[in-house]
């Protein structure tokens, strides 16, 4: 039986500078739950609170309805995966996982039953009798993953675990990782700072900046509607631009400043009235090129272009004097030139429209 994670109010201080004031959230059983943000926005501090490393200073932590403020961390009965490996280079593969079980006085053939099954989800039984000198940055990361649920956590910490190693292994190991967790079916918290990392392995993400969260929601949620310019911008590609919302009640509609272009949009909250000011973010990917003169759109110069195989990456300057990037995939894959002068188009339901003052989200309702 998986357990959930509820964190409320949490504060965290380090001597007189608060990093963390009032953080609240909740993780669901067997969920894997990524905290996501820039360097020193508290993902660390608050895996380590969730663990016992760290004090906190307010609020509580509570685990399956227990509250954890109290408790040392060796009897919270948490496992832990650290970027840095942190496995005994003196003791084989084997000896490493067994570890944990060991120190609980586990009968040495229940060790032994539990270390060869551990050993064959993580996917290096063939390998425990090495050291872990003769190991790769990933085989060893395994080890450390393997050592950390063998012992059967209620709760699996995970911080930056992949990024000792190169890119094609995090790719790799970010994918094992996330089989593991669904296999094993331990509530897993994440940390990374690394937006496609956590929009790879998540079920869902909390984005964090400066020790608030942002958001939460599902990878693709958030990917579709962040919840302001901040989320927009760290998560994936996107060009924001000036504009202004115009009309009233259902008919209202965004028009790009600096352009004639203008689209009707029927998620608007409340608070886009007449004449706002906006910021309208576009992804690269959503943006649609016309090249027969006669589309009414965003008109626009191609500066460059970078051939990627599947998609083709432009750089355009805009007539309203913004420069934009644009990913496009054709069919027949014909480059459009440089010095072409282009239309741009975007559906409504790719727009998103930020408050220009505050920053938040002015779209209602659920991602289509
Ligand atoms: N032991 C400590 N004493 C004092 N301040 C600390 C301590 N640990 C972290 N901080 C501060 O708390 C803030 C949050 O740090 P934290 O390490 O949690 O961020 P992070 O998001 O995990 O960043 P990174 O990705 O760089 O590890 C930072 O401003 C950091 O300088």
């Amino acid at each position: 039986m998986s357990v959930s994670i509820d964190i409320d109010h949490v504060v965290k201080k380090y001597g007189s500078n608060t990093v963390i004031n009032g953080l609240s959230l909740s993780v669901k059983p067997g969920e894997f739950f990524t905290l996501l943000g820039p360097s020193g926005c508290g993902k660390t501090t608050l895996l380590r609170m969730i663990i016992g490393f760290n004090s906190i200073e307010g609020g509580t932590i509570s685990v399956g309805g227990r509250v954890m403020n109290d408790v040392s961390p060796d009897k919270r009965n948490m496992g832990m995966v650290f970027q840095n490996y942190a496995i005994f280079p003196h003791m084989s593969v084997r000896d490493n996982v067994a570890f944990g079980l060991r120190m609980r006085n586990i009968l040495e053939k229940d060790i032994e039953e539990r270390v060869d099954h551990m050993l064959k989800v993580v996917k290096i039984d063939h390998l425990k009798d090495r050291m872990p000198v003769a190991l790769s940055g990933g085989q060893q990361q395994r080890v450390a993953l393997a050592r950390a649920i063998v012992i059967r956590p209620e709760v699996l910490l995970m911080d930056e675990p992949l990024s000792n190693l190169d890119a094609k292994l995090r790719i790799e190991m970010r994918s094992a990782i996330k089989q593991i967790q669904k296999k094993v079916d331990i509530t897993t918290v994440y940390v990374t700072h690394d937006q496609e990392e956590a929009l790879a392995v998540s079920d869902r993400i909390a984005v964090m900046n400066g020790g608030i969260i942002q958001q939460i929601g599902k990878p693709a949620d958030i990917y579709k509607r962040p919840a302001n310019v901040f989320v927009s911008t760290f998560i994936g590609l996107s060009n924001l631009l000036d504009g202004r919302v115009h009309g009233s009640g259902s008919s209202r509609r965004v028009s790009f400043d600096g352009t004639s272009y203008e689209t009707v949009m029927d998620n608007l909250s409340a608070e886009a009235k007449d004449k706002e000011p906006v910021i309208l973010s576009v992804r690269p990917e959503e943006f649609d090129i016309h090249t027969d003169g006669g589309t009414a759109g965003i008109r626009g110069e191609i500066v460059s272009s970078i051939f990627l195989g599947l998609t083709t990456h432009y750089f355009i300057h805009l007539e309203n004097g913004k420069d934009i990037e644009v990913l496009e995939t054709r069919e027949d894959h014909d480059i459009i030139p440089d010095g072409s002068v282009v239309t741009l188009t975007v559906k409504p339901r790719f727009i998103n429209v930020f408050h220009k003052a505050s920053g938040t989200s002015l779209i209602e309702g659920e991602p289509s």
